[in-house]
């Protein structure tokens, strides 16, 4: 008797993986009452370039939901399916930015972004949290040599007796509020900061490593700070520079979101249905990354018995048997209809 099984191996649905501190910190910056820019098109904001740029094109492209643009490098573009929607093409800070003065409506950026940008504005909703690329992390990282060789943990670095108000701990960082932020959080409390564009790894090099080798320190041109915080993602970069993470030290996880601009959602006409409809789109095509159909031949004297052997096994539950008994597969396109996250949202917006 052969049987065919149709078991796809969902991965579980993801749960906020987020520290939640970061988005509720600065309520007072939230303008609820402010009316949206009058304009007639609902407008994503899509980052600019790089790897966020190509992810983003190619998760929207697998959703039917591809982006038609006359020249690679416009700034405007439309997707064919959501006649009344402009895509901006804009650089993720940006977006933000935008997000939050009424420029754009929706946006889709790295919640790392997101939350340096946003500080916390209650005028941004996250409508997807896990797209699933972009992931990284943000991190704080120190060197694995001299001073800092046997320190492991953020709490090992808070009880360095070297930090003093006139000789502070020197962090380099392009994230000049989540930086600050969680270091105060965790209790350090003699901490400058310097902030760079990029290659921000370079910026302990060979700095202090011990106090026997100040001059070392004042020679070196880039031994600028003893620490940064920056993203990691495979964790090559700090590798290759001598650095590493420690216990304790992660900010945020970030990967790629949805994010909408709540004012926009509630007054501007169209917002919410795109949003319905971009959503659907994502969970759907979201739904079955890491999923796999499997066939495989089974003996047995009925159909049945075979599937009640196969249903009996914990690990398989959420198979089902259809038709007339012989295939057994898995109920995997469970959203029908609305998907949780768009209730999720309609309760944020308080609908
Ligand atoms: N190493 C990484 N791996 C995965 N995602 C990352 C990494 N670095 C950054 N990101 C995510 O991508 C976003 C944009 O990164 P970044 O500002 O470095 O862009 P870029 O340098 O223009 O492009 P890219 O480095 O992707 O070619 C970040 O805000 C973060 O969400
Ligand atoms: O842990 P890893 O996999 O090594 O990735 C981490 C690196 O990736 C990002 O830089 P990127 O290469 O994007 O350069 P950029 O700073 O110029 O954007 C980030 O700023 C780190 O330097
Ligand atoms: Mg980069």
């Amino acid at each position: 008797m052969s049987v065919m099984l149709q078991p796809c191996l969902s991965a579980s649905m993801p749960s906020f993986p987020f520290k939640r501190t970061v988005l509720v910190c600065c309520a007072s910056s939230q303008q609820s009452d402010a009316r949206v820019p009058e304009r007639t098109k609902v407008r994503l904001g899509l980052p600019s370039k790089g790897c966020m740029e190509s992810d983003t094109l190619r998760l929207l492209e697998a959703c039917q939901l591809p982006v038609n643009r006359e020249k690679p490098r416009q700034y405007v573009g439309q997707i064919p399916e959501l006649a009344d929607l402009e895509v901006w093409f804009q650089r993720p800070k940006d977006i933000v930015r935008r997000l939050i003065s009424g420029d754009i409506d929706l946006g889709i950026v790295g919640f790392d972004i997101v939350s340096e940008y946003g500080q916390g504005n209650e005028d941004l909703i996250i409508v997807h949290d896990a797209l699933k690329y972009g992931e990284c992390r943000l991190s704080l990282a120190i060197p694995k040599y001299g001073i800092f060789e046997n320190i492991n943990s953020l709490k090992d670095l808070a009880q360095m007796t070297q930090w003093t108000a006139e000789n502070p701990l020197r962090v380099a960082t392009g994230f000049t509020y989540l930086g600050p932020k969680f270091m105060k959080e965790n209790g350090l409390k003699y901490v400058t900061f310097s902030t760079a564009d990029g290659a921000l790894e370079a910026a302990p090099a060979r700095g202090r490593q011990s106090p026997t080798e100040e001059s070392i320190l004042l020679a070196s041109p880039m031994g600028v700070a003893d620490a940064i915080v920056d993203l990691v993602s495979s964790g090559t970069t700090l590798k290759e520079n001598d650095l590493k993470e420690i216990k304790g030290g992660i900010v945020l996880k970030s990967q790629a979101v949805l994010v909408a601009s709540r004012k926009a959602l509630m007054q501007r006409e169209g917002a919410l249905d795109i949003t319905r409809k971009i959503l659907k789109r994502l969970e759907k095509r979201l739904e079955t990354v890491g999923q796999f159909r499997v066939s495989a031949n089974m003996r047995g004297s009925s159909a049945e018995e075979v599937a009640e052997r196969i249903l009996s096994q914990p690990s398989l539950s959420g198979l089902q048997v259809v038709g007339n008994g012989v295939l057994v597969s898995l109920l995997t396109n469970i959203f029908n209809e609305e998907t949780p996250r768009w209730y999720k949202l309609l309760k944020k917006l308080g609908l």
